[in-house]
C-alpha cells in the first residue's frame, strides 16, 4: 500500500480525473465502474487505486485503465502505471457456488426485460446484409427463422471472426420476427449482459422474476457467448435457460467469435448442445463480397459520390472485416463532405494511410506459387519440378517474379523456395518477364490480374 501519497494536489488530480472519465465515457460507466474504485494515491509514478471485486477490477482493468491512466498523466507527467488492488472485501452472503461473479455494481437492474427489439439498431436488416460465398448458409439459416413459425433446427450457432456480421443477422430476425410475427415474443441480449442481469438476480434474490424473464420466450438470442466462458455459475443458469427454451419449443440462437468445439472455459455438456442444431460459420470475406457490402454502402450515402476505383481500391486493401471496412468508407465520405471536395484516390490514399499500413499483409512465397500454380491449372509439385516444358517453365518464372515484386525475399532465397535453384535462375526468370510484359499483352494482363488477386 503506498504511503503519505494521498496529498491534497493528488487527491485534486483524482478528482480530475473522475471528470475526465465522466466527459469521455459519460455518467452510467462512471456511476457504474469509476465510482466503486478508491483512490490510493501514487507511489514512484505509480497510482494506486482498489477495486472492491476482482470482478470490477477485471472490467476496468480491460475497458478503461489505460484512459485512466492517460487521464492522470496529463495530469502529472511523473505518472507512468497504474495499478488495480483488490480492496479488503466486506462480506457478502454467498449463493450456493464461490466464484468471482457475484459481485456487481448496485446499479444493474434487476428487472429489466431482455431487449425485445426495442434495443436493436434499425439499419441491420435482411435488405442491407449483402451475400456472398463466405455468409450465405448464414444468411439462409437467418431467414429460414425468420421466416418460419415451425422450429426446424435448434440452435443455430452462428460463428465468425469480428465484424462479419453476426450480430447484424441477429438483429435483421429480430427486425423481420416482428414483422412476420408480431405476438411472439423476441429477446435479443448480449452473453455479457444476460451475466450482469443474472448477477444482480443473484444479488437481490430475484432469481425467480430472471428465470420467468428468459423462460417465457420464443425466440432468445444471445450474442458473443464467448463471453462467458470460466464464468461457473452463469454458465450453470445459461445451460438451465437454453434446456428449458429448447424443450419449450423455443428457437435459440447463439454466435460466438468460434466454433462450439473451439470454445475455451464453457462446459463440456454446454459445447455439446450448442452443437445439436446448425451451426453455421461466417468465413472472411472475399474481393467480391467487400465490394458489394461497399457498393451497398456508398449508395446509402446520400449526397457524396463515391468513385468505382475508390470502392475496389477499399475493397482490395482493407480486409480484416467489414467492420473496417465500412469505418474506411465512412472517414473517406465524411472527410469529403468536410472539405467540401469530391472524392479521390489520392484522397483516399492520404485519409485512409494508417489504415492501409496496418491492413497490408505479408505475402509470402507459398501463397504465390499456389496462386500462380491454380491461375495456370498446374499442380505446385509442377511448378517446384525441374520440368522445362513451356508450359511450366513460364508460370514458373511468373512465379518467381511475383515473388520478387510482391515479397523482399532476396535473389538466393526466392531460389531456394523454387526446388533450390540458385539465384542466378531466378534474376534471369525476372528479367524475361518484365521483357515478355512488354511484348505480350496477353501475359501482362495475367500478371496485373494475378498481382491484384495476391494483394486483394
Ligand atoms: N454481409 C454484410 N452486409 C452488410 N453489412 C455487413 C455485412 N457484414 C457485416 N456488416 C456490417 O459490418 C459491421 C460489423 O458487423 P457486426 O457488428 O454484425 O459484426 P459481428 O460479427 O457481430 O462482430 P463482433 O464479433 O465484433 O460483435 C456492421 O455495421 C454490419 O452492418
Amino acid at each position: 500500500m503506498a504511503a503519505n501519497i494521498s496529498s491534497d494536489a493528488s487527491v485534486t488530480s483524482w478528482t480530475k480525473v473522475c471528470d475526465r472519465f465522466k466527459r469521455e465515457f459519460g455518467d452510467d460507466a462512471y456511476q457504474t465502474w469509476m465510482r466503486q474504485l478508491a483512490y490510493n494515491g501514487i507511489d514512484s509514478g505509480t497510482v494506486e487505486l482498489s477495486a472492491p471485486t476482482k470482478f470490477v477490477r477485471d472490467w476496468i482493468q480491460r475497458h478503461y485503465a489505460v484512459r485512466i491512466q492517460d487521464f492522470f498523466t496529463s495530469e502529472d507527467p511523473k505518472v507512468k502505471n497504474l495499478a488495480i488492488r483488490l480492496s479488503v472485501r466486506r462480506e457478502i452472503k454467498r449463493p450456493e457456488k464461490e466464484s468471482e461473479e457475484y459481485d456487481v455494481p448496485a446499479r444493474v437492474a434487476v428487472s429489466s426485460p431482455p431487449d425485445e427489439g426495442g434495443a436493436l439498431d434499425p439499419k441491420y436488416t435482411f435488405d442491407t446484409f449483402v451475400v456472398g460465398k463466405s455468409n450465405e448458409l448464414a444468411y439462409a439459416a437467418a431467414k429460414r427463422i425468420a421466416e418460419s413459425s415451425e422450429v426446424t433446427f435448434n440452435p443455430l450457432f452462428l460463428h465468425g471472426g469480428v465484424g462479419l456480421g453476426k450480430t447484424h443477422l441477429m438483429h435483421a430476425i429480430a427486425w423481420e420476427m416482428r414483422k412476420n410475427f408480431p405476438r411472439k415474443r423476441v429477446a435479443y441480449i448480449s452473453a455479457e449482459k444476460f451475466m450482469f442481469e443474472f448477477i444482480a438476480a443473484l444479488r437481490f434474490k430475484d432469481t425467480h422474476a430472471f428465470k420467468q424473464k428468459f423462460r417465457t420466450l420464443d425466440l432468445l438470442m444471445v450474442d458473443d457467448v464467448q463471453f462467458i466462458a470460466n464464468k461457473e455459475s452463469t454458465q450453470e443458469e445459461f445451460f438451465h435457460t437454453f434446456n428449458a427454451l429448447v424443450d419449450n419449443r423455443c428457437q435459440v440462437i447463439i454466435t460466438a467469435d468460434r466454433s462450439p468445439t473451439d470454445l475455451e472455459g464453457i462446459q463440456e455438456r454446454i459445447i455439446s448442445r450448442l452443437g445439436w442444431g446448425l451451426v453455421a460459420d461466417i468465413h472472411p470475406t472475399d474481393y467480391e463480397l467487400r465490394l458489394g457490402i461497399l457498393q451497398s454502402k456508398a449508395e446509402q450515402t446520400a449526397n457524396v459520390i463515391v468513385p468505382a476505383e475508390v470502392l475496389e481500391f477499399l475493397a482490395r486493401r482493407i480486409t480484416s472485416n467489414v467492420r473496417e471496412l465500412e469505418g474506411a468508407l465512412n472517414r473517406v465520405v465524411a472527410y469529403a463532405t468536410l472539405v467540401g471536395r469530391p472524392i479521390t484516390m489520392d484522397m483516399t490514399r492520404d485519409v485512409l494511410q494508417d489504415l492501409i499500413r496496418a491492413n497490408d499483409r505479408k505475402l509470402t512465397i507459398d501463397e504465390i506459387q499456389r496462386a500462380v500454380a491454380d491461375y495456370f491449372n498446374l499442380r505446385l509439385s509442377e511448378m517446384l519440378s525441374q520440368r522445362r516444358a513451356r508450359n511450366i517453365a513460364r508460370p514458373r518464372q511468373v512465379a518467381m517474379y511475383l515473388a520478387k515484386q510482391l515479397t523482399s525475399r532476396s535473389l538466393p532465397e526466392i531460389g531456394r523456395r523454387f526446388g533450390g535453384r540458385d539465384h542466378t535462375t531466378v534474376m534471369h526468370a525476372v528479367r524475361k518477364v518484365e521483357d515478355l510484359r512488354r511484348d505480350d499483352s496477353a501475359l501482362d494482363e495475367d500478371i496485373t490480374r494475378l498481382s491484384r488477386l495476391l494483394e486483394a
